[in-house]
């Protein structure tokens, strides 16, 4: 039988992949400790390696920590001892220490995810984000408290969020210059303005109206006004499920990882509302991940991973779409899709949508 994921490797290797598994998260903790304590870093930086001696002389944790952490992290293979045992970084080691969307990718599952995962499964026989309680109990989802979290989880929260959608934001901004030389973009979702932002910055006389919930707004507009860009980007502080009143002026109706922010049927009702209101030549751009869409297998992981960060924290029932899910969604709205553009940025691809008519 061929499945989806067959790669066939033997039982030795199974197993081994297994037990490695069952112990993940202590070597993920350990990678962490070492991390905070700045041990990758003195590894890193020392070209002979460094003895036991030599880390307990330059690092603030005891020889019993030290020992422990580099054994557990020499068996993870992130380390690695040499013949007059000095440790040095391996490949993996010398990644988690300097590679930006590993760090970004480690620091949110630390201090955003790690805790919170404990209640996924409550979280999905409750259809309920259960995790989110690790920071407020009283807290539905997380979008209205975004600029409450934790400073730890908040920066940890926006570099994840800004990685993936920021380094696609300006091959989507040329792109949509190629196919339609926009002169007024709604970005619904557009969080604290990095697009409407780039967008400004990119198209001389392009205006961008920013659509998003009253606190993100705030933040939007002190961004926007440190980048002297006020009189060409409007805003609508709007929750986009409370069935606003939505002006139809734009030509392009932009939304950068904002659907997957949405139960289904939630999804319905906004691109619903969109197709009312939206001029017959104007298009509706829909950026998202799309795990069936990369190129690479760690990326497909994450983005799996990610799905299950909207389960357990943000509001227990959104995921990343395959193409066939958001397809569906789409036509099911009375749009079209015309065009799907991959490859943008780190992980994303554009759904082009035009209104059937
Ligand atoms: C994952 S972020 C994406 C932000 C940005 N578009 C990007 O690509 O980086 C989702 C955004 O949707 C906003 N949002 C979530 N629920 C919303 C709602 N009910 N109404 C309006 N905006 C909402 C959040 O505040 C947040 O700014």
């Amino acid at each position: 039988m061929k499945t989806t994921n067959s790669k066939n490797i033997s039982a030795f290797e199974a197993i081994s992949k297994a037990q490695y598994l069952s112990c993940a998260p202590i070597l993920f903790q350990t990678v962490y400790t070492l991390r905070n304590h700045s041990i990758l870093a003195l590894l890193d930086k020392s070209k002979e390696g460094l003895s036991i001696e030599d880390l307990c002389n330059k690092s603030d944790l005891s020889r019993y920590a030290l020992e422990v952490l580099l054994e557990m992290a020499l068996a993870g293979e992130i380390v690695k001892l040499s013949s007059d045992k000095k440790y040095m970084l391996t490949k993996v080691g010398y990644f988690l220490e300097n590679d930006n969307m590993t760090r970004i990718n480690f620091d949110f599952t630390k201090h955003v995810c790690y805790k919170a995962f404990d209640k996924l499964d409550e979280s999905l026989s409750s259809h309920k984000p259960c995790g989110l309680s690790e920071f407020n109990p009283e807290w539905e989802t997380i979008y209205p408290h975004l600029s409450e979290l934790p400073e730890n989880a908040k920066k940890a929260w926006f570099d994840w969020d800004h990685l993936y959608s920021q380094t696609s934001f300006t091959p989507a901004i040329d792109k949509l210059f190629e196919l339609f030389n926009p002169k007024v973009v709604y970005d619904v979702g557009g969080n604290t303005g990095k697009f409407a932002i780039e967008c400004c910055n990119r198209l001389n006389d392009v205006k961008v109206t920013i659509l998003d919930l009253p606190s993100q707004i705030k933040m939007a507009q002190k961004n926007i006004d440190v980048h002297n860009l006020s009189d060409r980007v409007d805003f609508m502080a709007v929750d986009i499920l409370s069935n606003p009143v939505l002006k139809g002026e734009a030509d392009i109706w932009w939304m950068s990882q904002f659907l997957d922010c949405f139960a289904p049927e939630h999804v319905h009702n906004i691109l619903t509302a969109i197709n009312k209101v939206i001029k017959d030549d104007a298009h509706v751009c829909i950026l998202e991940p799309i795990a069936d869409r990369q190129k690479f297998d760690a990326a497909k992981f994450s983005i799996n991973a990610g799905s299950l960060y909207f389960s357990a924290i943000a509001n227990g029932h959104s995921r990343f779409f395959t193409t066939d899910m958001l397809t569906n969604l789409i036509e099911d709205a009375g749009f079209t899709v015309e065009k799907i553009v991959d490859n943008l940025g780190i992980s994303n691809s554009m759904f082009i949508c035009k209104k059937r008519v």
